[in-house]
């Protein structure tokens, strides 16, 4: 496509996530088509996140600029540091060679992942042992060596890029005989997996061993705040878990849809990734699913209530309203670490909460149900 219609010489920039070695297949296939026409190619990976995109775009912490370590090469990498130039501080903007800032990208979004994989197995220790997660967190972040960010306990990491980008990097290792490199870094998906599941099963074992036709409030289901995004949120496997054993669930989540719930549950994995027209037409939707628009409408008779993203409004919901009106006893499941917990084992409930010293009625019972 670009070769049919470049008439002069272009520098084209990768800016997707991609495996190690694309540029070089661009690069080929571009100059296999260029009727004399050059191409550099140069990896500017994009470190933006979600909900905070602009001020990313703005304010980025480096753009990092990958290129061929040739004249050509250096010259197209200096044309687009001085596009950046024009609001970013030349310090932030770094270079390397192509293959390291592909890799780079890759490598960032394992380590990310990597930190809060770290810390959530950290969170099944503290439970058994009587830590708490968030203590022990700040204890070891406040080592500038670590630093305090992203190590929050959670229910599990989402979102488009952590596993997609960690399986991406695995399969790298193993084209290129490194299956021990390639073991490591899948154990980062493995453990962001059983949390979901010890999340589950917590929450069955707690509530007398079954959730087979009680009532399940799901307060959240993007993949983190600030964002209507579902895509591999923890909240579609806490949920199909629950569904398989027969819970009935009543969802709200203030950005996402009832139709994109609907499509998560009923969906395959992986469906999500297809192109839309290669999607169900219309999924037939989960019976035992509803989807409101209200947390107070969530929670009403409900056996049980979990929390599956940390919107701001779950920290400040009327919590006795909520026990007022669920079945008791009641529960809370917080997969964020959100809620004040003493508040609410004063008002009644039973809480759990990721990797905190576990309530009284749970201590005895197995953290697999
Ligand atoms: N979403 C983010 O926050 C974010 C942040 C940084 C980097 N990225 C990277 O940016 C890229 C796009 O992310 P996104 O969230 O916009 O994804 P997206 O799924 O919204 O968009 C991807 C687009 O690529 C198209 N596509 C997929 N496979 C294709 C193929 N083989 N040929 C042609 N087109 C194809 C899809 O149809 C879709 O339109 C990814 O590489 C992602 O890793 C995303
Ligand atoms: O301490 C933490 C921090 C995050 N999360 C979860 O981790 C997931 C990913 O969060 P985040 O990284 O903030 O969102 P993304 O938009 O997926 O951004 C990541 O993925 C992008 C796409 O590659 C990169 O550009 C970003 O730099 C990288 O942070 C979410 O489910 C979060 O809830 C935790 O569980 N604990």
């Amino acid at each position: 496509m670009i070769a049919d219609v470049s008439k002069s010489s272009k520098i084209v920039v990768e800016k997707s996530t991609v495996p190690v070695k694309t540029a070089e297949a661009i690069e080929k296939i571009l100059t296999h088509n260029s009727r004399g026409i050059k191409y550099q190619i140069l990896s500017n990976p994009e470190f933006l996140a979600e909900g905070t995109a602009i001020q990313d775009l703005f304010k980025p912490e480096r753009v990092l600029i990958g290129g061929r370590e040739t004249p050509d090469g250096q010259k197209a990498i200096q044309a687009l540091k001085d596009v950046y130039a024009q609001w970013v501080p030349e310090d932030r903007i770094i270079s390397t060679n192509l293959w390291s800032a592909e890799l780079s990208k890759l490598a960032a979004n394992a380590f990310l992942a990597q930190r809060i994989s770290s810390v959530n197995a950290m969170s099944a220790l503290c439970e058994a042992t009587g830590a708490d997660v968030s203590q022990v967190s700040h204890a070891v972040g406040m080592d500038t060596r670590i630093g305090p960010k992203f190590l929050n306990a959670s229910v599990g990491f989402g979102g488009s890029c952590f596993q997609k980008d960690i399986l991406n990097l695995v399969y790298i290792c193993e084209c290129n005989g490194l299956p021990q490199v390639a073991n490591y870094w899948k154990q980062v998906i493995k453990i962001n997996d059983y949390q979901k599941n010890r999340f589950v099963n917590r929450l069955v074992s707690s509530m007398f061993n079954t959730v087979s036709g009680k009532k399940i409030a799901i307060l959240g289901f993007a993949f983190k705040k600030d964002t209507g995004d579902t895509r591999e949120t923890p909240a579609i496997d806490v949920c199909k878990g629950l569904l398989g054993d027969k819970a009935c669930l009543s969802i709200y989540d203030p950005q996402v849809t009832e139709d994109q719930i609907q499509r998560d549950l009923s969906m395959n994995k992986f469906n999500w990734d297809h192109p839309i027209h290669l999607q169900p037409i219309s999924p037939s939707s989960v019976k035992q699913v509803s989807v409101v628009w209200d947390a107070y409408e969530a929670t009403m008779d409900a056996h049980g209530v979990c929390i599956l993203t940390e919107w701001d409004e779950f920290k400040t919901l009327d919590y006795q309203r909520i026990f007022d009106n669920m079945q008791k006893p009641a529960f809370v499941f917080d997969g964020r670490n959100i809620v004040n917990v003493d508040k609410l084992r004063e008002i009644g409930f039973i809480v759990y909460s990721m990797g905190k010293p576990l309530d009284p009625w749970l201590k005895d019972m197995p953290a697999v149900a």
